[in-house]
């Protein structure tokens, strides 16, 4: 297995005031499933833009597949799938995928044709993406970030909003790329998902990276059984957890 994502020592400032990231350095490699997980505001969502060179690193290095992360060629190498999706509203899901195919250079639509009917939006393909729901948008945006088999593969938040059925087949999907060799990095606040899911995990907190390691690891080292309870001592929250047990009891 080799590193297809090596992030050294980045951090992100806001403001000249508020450390989003600080010094954070974490590795995913293919056919690994890392998942990212931390608090509101903790910094996940300003560490997946960097990597994904929506918002430049103040410090440190990113390296994607061998490349410089702020490269063009690096581009190529990965798909992503944001929490905010900014799609062209005004395009139809099927110039979308055509339009994305395009600029990818993928000739064979077996991949987006087929995906469609497995995620029922065919009906809608030739409406326009305004109309679309929240999960419908993430499925479409999760087609587009794939066709081009990128070796490299972010995704933010990818299972809110989304029906059962649709995380099911998310996550069947996940799985296949990861047997395929895809690097996968995930953000996510579903901890179930990411316990049964992630290979890794980093958790970060108060823009540090915390813990980063296997997850038979990290729950070996906390003594816990759940990633939940592992996640709530490394981020400095089970005392705080304690105290809201006792407010509740007190309801
Ligand atoms: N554009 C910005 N300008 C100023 N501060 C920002 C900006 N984006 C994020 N921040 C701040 O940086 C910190 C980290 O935010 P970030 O969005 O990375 O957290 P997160 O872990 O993704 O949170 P959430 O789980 O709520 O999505 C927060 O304090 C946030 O307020």
């Amino acid at each position: 297995m080799i590193d297809i994502l090596k992030v050294d020592n980045i951090s992100k400032v806001y403001n000249k005031k508020v450390i989003a990231v600080d010094q954070v350095s974490f590795q995913v490699k293919t056919g690994e499933i890392y998942g990212l997980i931390g608090p509101n505001g903790s910094g996940k969502t300003t560490t997946i833009n960097m990597i994904t060179n929506f918002s430049k690193a103040d410090t440190g290095e990113i390296t994607i597949n061998g490349l410089k992360g702020s490269s063009l060629a690096a581009r190529s190498q990965f798909g992503y799938v944001p929490d905010e999706l900014l799609i062209p509203e005004t395009l139809t899901g099927f110039e979308y995928l055509s339009f994305m195919m395009k600029m990818y250079e993928v000739d064979d639509d077996y991949a987006m044709k087929e995906l469609v009917k497995i995620f029922r939006i065919e009906d809608a393909m030739h409406s326009l993406i305004g109309g679309y729901s929240h999960g419908m948008k993430k499925k479409l945006q999760f087609i587009a970030a794939i066709l081009h088999q990128p070796k490299l593969l972010i995704l933010d938040e990818p299972f809110r909003g989304l029906d059962p059925e649709a995380v099911i087949i998310f996550k069947k999907l996940l799985g296949h790329y990861r047997a395929k060799n895809t690097a996968i990095l995930i953000a996510t606040h579903d901890l179930l998902s990411a316990q049964s899911l992630c290979d890794k995990v980093g958790i970060i907190s108060k823009a540090e990276l915390v813990e980063d390691g296997k997850i038979k690891d990290l729950l070996r080292k906390y003594s816990m059984n759940q990633l939940e309870d592992v996640f709530m001592a490394a981020s400095g929250l089970s005392e705080r957890g304690i105290e809201i047990d006792k407010v509740i009891g007190n309801l």
